[in-house]
């Protein structure tokens, strides 16, 4: 086979997984293919991975490995001619796209679905995988190895995707917002624009790790920090009187509702 890997839509998630495979050498950088219809996509993807890229699906095709990253919307397109592709596996990481699709554009062929995150870009990511009946024990692992290079992996029913991607792969957004409304609210208080960011950051940065590591259940974290007639039960209040479990609830079922949508399209 041409190559090892190949990468079929070069954008945020294509360069995201990309990046950290090459950094822990877990592929050659001339092994890897990247296809991409952006001539200024394409260059910057070869200046900086040293990967040879493509404008053409076709060329890409001839690899062990062929990572669909481009938008659900574009599956269609890239997959034209693509039917008998010569890639011995292939991973998706469309949001919504069902195993049973991909069969039927890639007939007979070992498919796994995977939903990653972008704190891969950091290595901190978390990727659901799924694979059909005809992926072997090795190419199982060979995908778990790329997962692994961008965070932790986790393996789920197929049926579960969605609210997988409503959940983990959303959920970076949903986080971001909140780090950001904590900073403006440090900022609301008085706190230079700078230091409020450090503090929101950190305290979820913080947070996330020791519920991690402690095994704590976040309800027993909770307790800890609100003292009696103190200022944590006074702002945790406010979050409910505001609904935001409620709210945070809802948009991780909108999302994997969005999921859905976007497979059916
Ligand atoms: N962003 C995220 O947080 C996550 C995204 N995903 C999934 O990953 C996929 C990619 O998302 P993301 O990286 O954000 O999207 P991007 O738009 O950043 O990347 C998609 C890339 O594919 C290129 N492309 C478009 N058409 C074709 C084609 N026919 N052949 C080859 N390449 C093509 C696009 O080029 P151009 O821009 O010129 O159209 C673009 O560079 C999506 O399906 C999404 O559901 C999964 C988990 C997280
Ligand atoms: O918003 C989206 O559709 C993609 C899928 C998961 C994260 N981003």
């Amino acid at each position: 086979m041409k190559f090892q890997l190949s990468i079929i839509g070069g954008g945020v998630m294509g360069e995201a997984i990309l990046s950290r495979l090459v950094a822990s050498h877990i592929y050659v950088p001339a092994d890897v293919c990247v296809s991409d219809p952006m001539p200024e996509r394409r260059d910057l993807l070869a200046q900086k991975y040293g990967v040879q890229v493509t404008p053409n699906n076709l060329v890409a095709a001839e690899a062990e490995i062929m990572l669909l990253a481009v938008k659900p919307q574009s599956l269609s397109a890239a997959a034209i001619g693509l039917s008998n592709a010569p890639a011995s596996c292939i991973v998706s990481i469309l949001a919504g796209v069902t195993l049973a699709q991909l069969e039927t554009m890639f007939p007979n062929k070992p498919i796994v679905r995977a939903m990653p995150n972008t704190p891969a870009q950091v290595g901190a990511g978390v990727t659901a995988i799924a694979a059909n009946a005809l992926v072997n024990s090795t190419q199982l692992e060979a995908v778990r190895k790329i997962f692994k290079a961008i965070g932790t992996v986790v393996e789920v029913a197929e049926s579960l995707m969605d609210a997988v991607t409503g959940l983990s792969g959303s959920g970076p957004a949903y986080v971001a917002l909140v780090i950001e409304a904590m900073a403006d609210g440090g900022v609301a208080a008085g706190l230079p624009r700078a230091i409020a960011m450090q503090l929101a950051m950190q305290t979820v940065l913080g947070t996330a790790q020791l519920l991690s590591e402690t095994k704590l259940h976040p309800a027993q974290l909770k307790d800890q920090v609100t003292s009696p007639a103190g200022t944590t039960i006074a702002a945790v209040a406010q979050l409910e009187k505001a609904g935001l479990r409620s709210a945070m609830i809802e948009a991780v079922l909108a999302a994997t509702h969005r999921a859905q949508e976007l497979g059916k399209q």
